[in-house]
């Protein structure tokens, strides 16, 4: 049942000493502690390897904090619920004294046996630390206990089903939040909102009226500390499988009767299952892979992947993915979805464009030239907001059009100060909340759609690389939608 109120709980951080840890999940928490909305009675427990004592956690996520929110306030007392413990996860003696502190966190500050455990590690930890936790008698209280999953869940279709039954061993459906982080952010939570609470949008989103939809999310940093874990992963794993497949079901679902967690989930599933299969010999010419080389802007130097950290010399891996989804239902039939993500691009920007369908002539000045395409414009991110594109009169005596956008930005509303995706989806968690997380068969489903693409690229190698770090991607990707009379609308942050 979703809650209102934050319930009192106890948070297990597996992975308190990592990056992610650190960067997201502490100064979230503190959000949610100064906003009031984790409870009075809270405690959290940190885990890592590292011989770290309370005391060193508590200045860790004290800086962490402060380095993410400079004027932060009440930080000690915060700090003051937190509790470390080293701990090897693959250790079975170490579970044991992990359930004592936890019941005498739970003693001391009233947490009612309510227990999150998160897991901020490597996923090849999460199976046996689920199994631990059961095994060793953590979820042995009254209250509920839930799961929080990092991805990657599993590294295909196999891995994931073999990951996933391992936890549903243990856990139930509804105790597994799977995290995608894009679910939590702001935009991306406002697509069902725009559509579904406007009624001049709705009438119009399919097949008759709009041409194609163009989901972008581009970032200007390259793999950083990542390469380990990003020359087995790649831009499709790392970023389609997931954030884009998410937000193309959240654009392409039908409405759902309620929104609850499973209606809307239910919706998000019809439409990854309508997802146009493709042949092995089709992959090439519906998806385009890329890999940054290194930048050839002497203002703007950068490395080529090849020559990052912890990266093979001769990688086959994709930092770019450009593809063209087609959706087989009565709705979609005929709307290319074009999603396109890499790393090293020109500018960081996630947007989502929805082109609608020509007028059937111009009527005005200058008739022979096509009028400009009415937009919609989702910004997700840095900026958010919406922006309409639309042709009107030019101020004067002819009937000469120029386009006019109508923009909202949440950055213009003074003292909105947008919650982090994390913060959203760690308070949701607490509530019971599992709407903005991904179910099972939406994983399993994309893992199916993404494990095809991925076998026939890793059969043939590329001729990477094939962009310069600091550019839109490779020419084949313009090519995608050049054979289709399209072209990519601009995602630079003041052009759209
Ligand atoms: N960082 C990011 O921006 C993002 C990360 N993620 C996901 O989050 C998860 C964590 O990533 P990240 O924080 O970057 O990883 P890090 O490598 O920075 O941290 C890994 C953590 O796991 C702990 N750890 C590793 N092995 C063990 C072990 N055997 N027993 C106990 N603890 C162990 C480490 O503790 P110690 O070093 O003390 O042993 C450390 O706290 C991954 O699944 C990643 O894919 C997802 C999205 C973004
Ligand atoms: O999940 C991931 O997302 C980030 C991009 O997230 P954003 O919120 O900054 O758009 C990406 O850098 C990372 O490789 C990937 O694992």
């Amino acid at each position: 049942m979703i809650q209102s109120e934050t319930p009192a709980s106890l948070i297990t951080i597996f992975g308190a000493t990592g990056d992610l840890a650190k960067r997201k999940l502490y100064p979230s928490l503190y959000h949610l502690f100064t906003k009031g909305q984790l409870a009075e009675h809270f405690a959290v427990i940190g885990v890592g390897r590292r011989p770290w004592s309370n005391d060193v956690l508590r200045a860790h996520v004290k800086d962490s904090v402060l380095s993410s929110i400079p004027e932060a306030e009440n930080v000690e007392t915060f700090i003051s619920r937190f509790y470390y413990q080293a701990h090897d996860v693959s250790d079975s003696a170490s579970y044991i004294q992990l359930k004592e502190l936890a019941n005498d966190l739970d003693e001391k500050y009233s947490l009612q046996g309510n227990r999150i455990f998160y897991l901020a590690m490597a996923p090849e930890f999460f199976g046996t630390i689920a199994e631990h936790l059961k095994q060793d008698g953590l979820t042995d209280t009254p209250g509920f206990h839930r799961l929080v999953i990092e991805k990657p869940f599993g590294h295909d279709l196999e891995s994931a089903k073999e990951l996933n039954k391992r936890i549903r061993n243990v856990f139930d459906e509804n105790d597994i939040y799977r995290i995608d982080h894009y679910l939590g952010k702001e935009m991306v939570q406002n697509i069902e909102v725009i559509r579904f609470a406007n009624a001049i949008f709705e009438p119009l989103w399919n097949n008759r009226f709009i041409s194609n939809i163009q989901v972008t999310s581009s970032e200007v940093l390259g793999v950083e500390e990542r390469g380990g874990y990003y020359e087995n992963s790649g831009a499709l794993r790392d970023m389609v499988q997931n954030h884009m497949l998410q937000m193309v079901a959240l654009l392409a679902m039908e409405p759902p009767i309620r929104l609850t967690p499973q209606e809307i989930r239910s919706e998000k599933v019809k439409v990854l299952r309508a997802l146009k299969p493709m042949k092995d010999e089709e992959v090439e010419s519906y998806f385009v892979r890329g890999q940054y080389g290194p930048s050839t802007n002497s203002e703007q130097p950068a490395l080529g992947y090849r020559e990052e950290t912890n990266v093979q010399p001769d990688s086959n891996t994709a930092t770019f993915v450009a593809g063209k989804l087609m959706i087989d239902n009565f709705r979609w039939a005929g709307v290319p979805f074009y999603i396109r993500t890499g790393k090293r691009m020109s500018t960081k920007s996630t947007k989502i464009i929805i082109q609608f369908k020509d007028v059937p002539m111009n009527l005005y000045y200058n008739s022979d030239e096509k009028l400009a395409p009415n937009l919609l414009v989702i910004h997700i991110q840095p900026e958010e907001g919406i922006t309409l594109h639309l042709n009107a009169k030019n101020t004067g005596h002819s009937m000469e059009t120029k386009p006019v956008k109508l923009d909202f930005s949440t950055n213009d509303i003074a003292g909105y100060n947008t919650p982090e995706a994390y913060e959203k989806l760690l308070h949701d968690c607490l509530r019971g909340d599992a709407t903005n997380f991904t179910h099972w068969d939406e994983v399993a489903l994309s893992w199916n759609f993404v494990d095809k693409i991925s076998r026939v690229w890793e059969e043939n190698k590329a001729a990477f690389p094939n962009y310069p770090a600091g550019t839109m991607g490779p020419v084949e990707a313009d090519q995608l939608l050049e054979k289709d009379g399209f072209q990519w609308w601009s995602v630079t942050n003041d052009e759209n």
